[in-house]
């Protein structure tokens, strides 16, 4: 993204950085989230319009409190502090940051006290979204206070002369009424950005960009036939032609009839390379005995590398590895700050003796950005509105060792949850939905005997992005039409569970 106009968003450690990101993306501006100890000679190498600070859990008094250079301020680059950005700013600046016995969090009512460039459009009195416990008392010398709340003193404070900019609350978040115009504000009016980060340019940039690294060499594609694979498929078709060889392993941990799906897909309706490998065997014998979920997708990212430098060797001369690695997939596989939620098979679980360079034009786009492009390079919307699935399928979707016996009953309860979403209409709001077979077994009684069978657990979440999620509120009836059908039609199945938990504190998948 060299040619882009960017914002970098410090990451001090904050829940909602993410957002923050995606927010700024919204306004059409690029941002890239970097470490909070990121080095001044690399933030100035960027060239940033405007650099945000996030929120985060410490506070500017505790022991290792993360901080930043002072000399950050002193770059005539705009900063906007967020939250424990705000009081890092005021800490390092002369101001002064207390520390009150009460909180203040939830919604709260925001009084604009002076006109201010990063207020603009913000009426006198609006919600506001606060969560914290330290606040801002004294401002640092040159500042002026812009904004309060009844019990938070500094709700906003600028130097407009520097272009330093800070506010307790959170503008990210949706319950802020005006946090959209508040950071719109902030690109464009305070950092002069233009807004011309769109999915048409950033798919026109990509195409030449592999062009001109690839030349007439030859790419093997990573292709799962779900979004992002096959969008990344497609953008790479455009720029090299049949210098691209898809290759689509089946593992085995497939849904029921996926694997004959892709197949016809991409061979009807696509006109590219496509070889599909059947490798569930092989998989499943390196699962054998394997319960522990980081472990699982270890084995199943290297044995996915495996299939594929076998296949390039049949292939000769394939230097390069397309994947459709997205955002979420290597924050979650943990950054140096991020801590590992888990390992993407695409990105931590891949083998440190990977024989391929990587080609993976996506891997700066959340979801529906991916998407945008997809639609942008006219993919069919069915394709590109497909729900998400992971990489290492079911495996991950069943606790415990794999067995062909819990495969198999997890093939067909999926199976059934599909269908009756499908027929419900649901499946155009619900962002993904699936069964889970948690491993454990539970008495019942079926025709006056006794069973002990397995549980299934239903798990259904709305979302944008998959970085955030809540569970869908499926309407109890169609619950019930769901639970009837897989007790009647699986086998070994005796208990139905419904997953109401959102992202965070759960995660979507259940490993
Ligand atoms: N069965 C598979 N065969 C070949 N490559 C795969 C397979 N499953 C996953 N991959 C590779 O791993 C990447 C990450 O998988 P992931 O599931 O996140 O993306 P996707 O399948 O392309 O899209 P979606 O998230 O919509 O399912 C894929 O983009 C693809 O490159
Ligand atoms: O290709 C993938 N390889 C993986 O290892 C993987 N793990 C989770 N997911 C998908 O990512 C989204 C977020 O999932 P979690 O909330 O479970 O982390 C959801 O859409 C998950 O289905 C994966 N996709
Ligand atoms: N959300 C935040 O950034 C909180 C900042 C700081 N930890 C506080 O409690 O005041
Ligand atoms: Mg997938």
């Amino acid at each position: 993204m060299e040619n882009h106009e960017l914002v970098i968003v410090l990451d001090f450690g904050g829940q909602y950085n993410q957002l923050i990101a995606r927010r700024v993306r919204e306004e059409k501006v690029f941002c890239e989230i970097l470490p909070y100890d990121t080095s001044i000679e690399k933030i100035k190498k960027k060239n940033p319009k405007g650099i945000i600070f996030t929120g985060g859990p410490s506070s500017v008094y505790a022991d290792k409190a993360p901080a930043c250079d002072k000399e950050i301020f002193e770059l005539g680059i705009p900063v906007l502090g967020i939250c424990y950005g705000a009081q890092l700013m005021a800490n390092i600046l002369g101001g002064f940051v207390a520390r009150p016995d009460i909180r203040e969090y939830g919604k709260k009512e925001l009084h604009i006290l002076k006109e201010s460039k990063i207020l603009k459009g913000v009426g006198e009195s609006s919600i506001c979204w606060m969560s914290h416990t330290d606040y801002i008392k004294d401002v640092p010398q040159g500042f002026a206070v812009t904004a309060k709340t009844e019990t938070c003193p500094v709700a906003a404070m600028e130097n407009e002369e520097k272009r330093l900019y800070a506010v307790q609350f959170h503008p990210e978040v949706e319950h802020t009424q005006f946090g959209r115009q508040i950071l719109s504000n902030f690109l464009y009016d305070i950092c002069g950005c233009s807004g011309e980060w769109t999915m048409a340019n950033f798919a026109q940039e990509e195409i030449q960009k592999v062009k001109e690294l690839v030349g007439d060499k030859k790419v093997l594609c990573a292709l799962s036939g779900g979004v992002d694979s096959s969008v990344a498929s497609v953008l790479v078709h455009k720029a090299i032609g049949d210098n691209l060889h898809c290759i689509f392993v089946d593992h085995g941990l497939l849904r029921k009839d996926e694997g004959d799906q892709v197949e016809k897909i991409f061979k009807e309706r696509f006109h590219m390379n496509f070889i599909r490998v059947n490798a569930q065997e092989r998989f499943l014998n390196k699962l054998k005995g394997v319960s522990d979920p980081e472990t699982k997708r270890k084995i199943i990212g290297e044995e996915f590398i495996r299939v594929f430098e076998e296949e390039a060797q049949k292939l000769e001369g394939i230097d390069y590895l397309l994947q459709g690695t997205i955002y979420p997939d290597v924050i979650e596989s943990g950054t140096k700050d991020a801590a590992v939620i888990k390992s993407h098979h695409n990105v931590g679980g891949l083998p440190e003796d990977l024989g391929f360079e990587l080609i993976e034009p996506l891997r700066d786009l959340f979801k529906d950005e991916v998407r945008a492009v997809g639609e942008e390079i006219g993919i069919p919307k069915d394709l590109v509105w497909r729900q998400p699935f992971p990489g290492p399928g079911l495996a991950i979707r069943i606790m415990g060792e794999i067995t062909q016996e819990k495969l198999d009953i997890l093939k067909e309860a999926d199976f059934v949850f599909r269908d009756e979403i499908k027929k419900s209409g649901l499946d155009q709001e619900i962002w993904q939905y699936f069964a889970v077979l948690p491993g454990n077994r539970s008495v019942g009684v079926m025709g006056d005997e006794r069973t002990y069978d397995y549980t299934i657990g239903l798990r259904a979440v709305t979302s944008t992005d998959g970085m955030t999620s809540d569970w869908a509120r499926i309407p109890h009836d169609v619950l019930e039409r769901i639970s009837t059908r897989i007790v009647n039609e699986v086998s070994h199945v005796n208990r139905i569970v419904y997953d109401v938990t959102s992202k965070p504190p759960s995660t979507i998948e259940w490993e």
